[in-house]
């Protein structure tokens, strides 16, 4: 049952929404075959694709000769969609796919505060795996089980106040289970801050 647990149930920081199912199956293995068609990056240990904008990692942030020109349509559609659906009220017109194989993972970070707007959407494909939060004053600690085809939605506090990684590991724990993790690709969809600091 998809909907069995509701959103009350996850243990998301105030801020964060869940959406399931944003994407069929069907979009989701089209989406999967059109990110392999293009050329992945090798720039860090886990390969990934920029549009709209490229991220400079060395730099932490959008430089201003970093526009790669508007997104292709078959990510609009998406973004669109994330508007449709209330998550953002301005057109995404960045996304960094990044993909995980086993053992893989993203260290904590808050995405860069100068460069993006409020709100992040991180939508999933292929593998589900952990993502940790941690309350960046207190240490508390949060964690939700990301599900293929699903977005997560970070924006207020679960944006600014918390960290988010995915840990590097093979398995994760799902309701007592060991699951293997699989290859994993996410879509972060993100809105530039217009006239932001080259510095
Ligand atoms: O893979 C994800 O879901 C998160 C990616 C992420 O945090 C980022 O690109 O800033
Ligand atoms: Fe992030």
């Amino acid at each position: 049952m998809d909907h069995a647990v509701s959103d009350l149930d996850l243990d998301l920081p105030a801020g964060a929404k869940y959406v399931r199912n944003f994407l069929s199956p069907a979009e989701e293995a089209r989406l999967t075959a059109l990110l392999d068609q293009r050329a992945w990056s090798t720039e860090l240990k886990r390969r990934v694709q920029h549009f709209g904008y490229r991220y400079d990692y060395r730099a932490r942030t959008v430089l201003p000769n970093a526009f790669l020109g508007p997104l292709p349509s078959w990510l609009s559609v998406l973004g669109a969609r994330l508007v449709g659906q209330g998550h953002f009220t301005e057109v995404p017109d960045q996304v960094i796919v990044n993909e995980y194989e086993p053992a893989q993972g993203i260290s904590a970070h808050v995405d860069c505060i100068p460069c993006f707007e409020d709100t992040i959407a991180s939508l999933s494909l292929l593998s589900p795996c952990e993502m940790l939060f941690r309350n960046q004053q207190s240490g508390e600690r949060k964690s939700a089980i990301l599900e293929p085809c699903s977005v997560l939605v970070l924006k207020g506090a679960a944006r600014y106040d918390w960290t988010h990684e995915i840990p590097a590991r093979k398995f994760d724990i799902v309701d007592g289970t060991k699951i293997a993790r699989r290859r994993r690709v996410s879509l972060t969809f993100r809105k530039v801050i217009e006239n932001r600091p080259t510095g």
